[in-house]
């Protein structure tokens, strides 16, 4: 499988916060969700990543391609759905679709109306009359109509009540049919990541964390529960991270199955990507493989 997005060291130096040679790639076919909590540097690296901001260091291909080369190009086959919309406030869906027809040779009207439609967003209505949510979809539906390759949302689906969330991400997963396709999605809301992700990219004060397959964290990784006193019995060669409270431990392991036959004594539990997250932000880290 090709990697539609590959970053390698991509780096950005603000007063104050360094995005620190991040990297992953993308394959096509997938989903990555881009995790991290607030201030991390999730935005600042989808920035870099589009040629919105300079980078200081490192490269960036998309579809096999340095971005530099044929920005244009590479440009007219991406999506991109921010947190805000970005039409201007006194468009309606006639005015957005004169503009993107003259941007995006690929432009298919027929297709936004459609997914506005489905998403009960009405046409003559201006950008500015339209709730927060709403926009997100008009911006998602605008998105999709111009055909792109890679979709790339930052924490945009956050303000969609959960029966939209779950209705788009059925729209993702359907855009990703076609294995041309992929999307790289920031989002705070890591259950949609549960059902959707292919890959998990966990940025952490400005660098890289993981970036793993979704399905390796969620089937490999587990968590033991104990008390305190009982932590000295873990070996820490099996120690990802852990976080000691007033009434316990939890350690964050690799390979569960491993750890559930070695230490009969405990629990160990499953995890989901919030988890995970914690575990790095708030725990002490033994192992950053
Ligand atoms: N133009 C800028 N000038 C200076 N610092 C900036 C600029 N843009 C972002 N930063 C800083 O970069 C850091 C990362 O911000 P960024 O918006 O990338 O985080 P994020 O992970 O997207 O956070 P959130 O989840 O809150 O949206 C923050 O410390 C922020 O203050």
């Amino acid at each position: 499988m090709d990697n539609i997005l590959e970053v390698k060291d991509l780096t950005k130096r603000y007063d104050g916060f360094c995005l620190d040679r991040v990297s992953f790639s993308l394959p096509s076919g997938s989903i990555m969700g881009l995790i991290g909590e607030n201030g991390a540097g999730k935005t600042t690296a989808i920035k870099a990543i589009l040629g919105l901001i300079s980078s200081d260091e490192g490269s960036v291909k998309i579809f096999g391609t340095d971005c530099k080369t044929n920005e244009k190009l590479i440009k007219s086959q991406i999506g991109v759905v921010f947190d805000e919309c970005n039409f201007h406030q006194y468009m309606n869906a006639d005015k957005v679709s004169k503009v993107m027809k003259n941007l995006h040779p690929d432009w298919d009207d027929a297709l936004f109306r459609k997914y506005l439609k489905g998403f009960d967003v009405s046409e003559s209505k201006i950008v500015k009359e339209m709730s927060r949510g709403m926009k997100v979809k008009f911006s998602i539906a605008a998105a999709l109509a111009h055909k792109p390759k890679l979709l790339i949302l930052d924490e945009s689906t956050s303000g969609l009540d959960p029966i939209s969330r779950d209705e788009i991400l059925d729209i993702f997963l359907e855009f990703i049919q076609n294995e041309d396709h992929s999307i790289l999605v920031s989002s705070h809301i890591t259950s949609d990541l549960d059902k959707i992700a292919d890959y998990i990219t966990f940025i952490h004060n400005g660098k890289v964390a993981l970036s793993k397959s979704k399905d390796e964290l969620i089937y490999s990784y587990g968590i033991i529960k104990c008390k305190s006193s009982q932590f000295d019995k873990v070996d820490k060669n099996d120690i990802i991270a852990y976080i000691k409270k007033d009434f316990g431990c939890e350690i964050l392991v690799k390979d569960k199955e491993k750890i559930i036959s070695k230490y009969k004594d405990f629990v160990v539990d499953g995890v989901n990507i919030e988890d995970i997250m914690l575990f790095y932000a708030r725990g002490e880290v033994l192992c950053t493989d």
